[in-house]
């Protein structure tokens, strides 16, 4: 899998993505979030396949164990790249979802790696704590999880750049870190709490940065996306 910046196609047709997607002209890393599948479905996934494009399906699966290790067999088959579950979900519900990948992943393919979500980047700790009644710091709740997800034999977690460097330490460096709330120094955080540049996102640890709306909403979103990629390789 490679680790250019992952661009989260967070739009609501194939034809914004297409638009979106011809002036890049280069294979790329995409994530494909729950705003673009529910609209698109499957057919958008093999479509961006059939381009040449590395792509993260970001579902955010959290069922039962049953449910999940189901469902995760089906999307087995649509040849992703990287796919994730809540890791809130528990273990034995991750340990399904692994099983299912590797059931449903067919023969002579490799299977999709498999990531668990810990807190959101949009989740403060006051809001942990207040809300989901978690009574430690957020650090040591991404770190749990990240912690749970590796018993359970996944391939790394979603956290937020400011949690990377801790589960280096603790998980490793072959335990992927995604790292969602990526910003430009100068960007709006929009919905984001924890948020940092992808130069401190390279130095900080993350394996991988995913990036949105500082791409897609930018004037020139092939520019934006060339200071980001370069900003991340600077310090690679
Ligand atoms: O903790 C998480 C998990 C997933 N995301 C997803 O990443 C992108 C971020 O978009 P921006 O526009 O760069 O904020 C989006 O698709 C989220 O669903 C996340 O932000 N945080």
């Amino acid at each position: 899998m490679i680790n250019n910046p992952i661009i989260a196609l967070d739009f609501a047709s194939a034809e914004e993505v297409y638009s979106f997607l011809t002036p890049f002209n280069e294979p790329l890393f995409v994530k494909v979030g729950m705003e673009l599948y529910m609209q698109e479905g499957p057919a958008i996934v093999y479509k961006l396949k059939e381009m040449g494009h590395d792509v993260f399906l970001d579902l955010k699966l959290h069922d039962i164990p049953n449910t999940v290790g189901q469902a995760m067999k089906g999307l087995a088959r649509l040849g992703v790249d990287l796919i994730n579950v809540h890791a809130a979900g528990g273990e034995a519900m991750m340990i399904k979802a692994r099983e299912g990948l590797e059931a449903g992943t067919l023969a002579g393919k490799m299977r999709p790696a498999i990531i668990g979500v810990t807190q959101l980047t949009s989740t403060s700790e006051q809001q942990m704590q207040e809300e989901q009644l978690i009574h430690t710091s957020l650090e040591e709740s991404v770190l749990h999880y990240a912690r749970l997800s590796k018993k359970a034999g996944l391939d790394g977690v979603v956290c937020s750049v400011l949690e990377a460097g801790k589960i280096v330490e603790s998980c490793g460096e072959g335990f992927l870190r995604v790292t969602p709330g990526i910003r430009l120094s100068s960007g709006e955080a929009h919905d984001q709490v924890r948020v940092a540049t992808p130069s401190i996102a390279r130095k900080q640890g993350s394996s991988h940065i995913v990036v949105g709306r500082a791409i897609t909403k930018a004037d020139n979103p092939v520019e934006a996306y060339k200071t980001i990629f370069n900003m991340w390789e600077e310090y690679a």
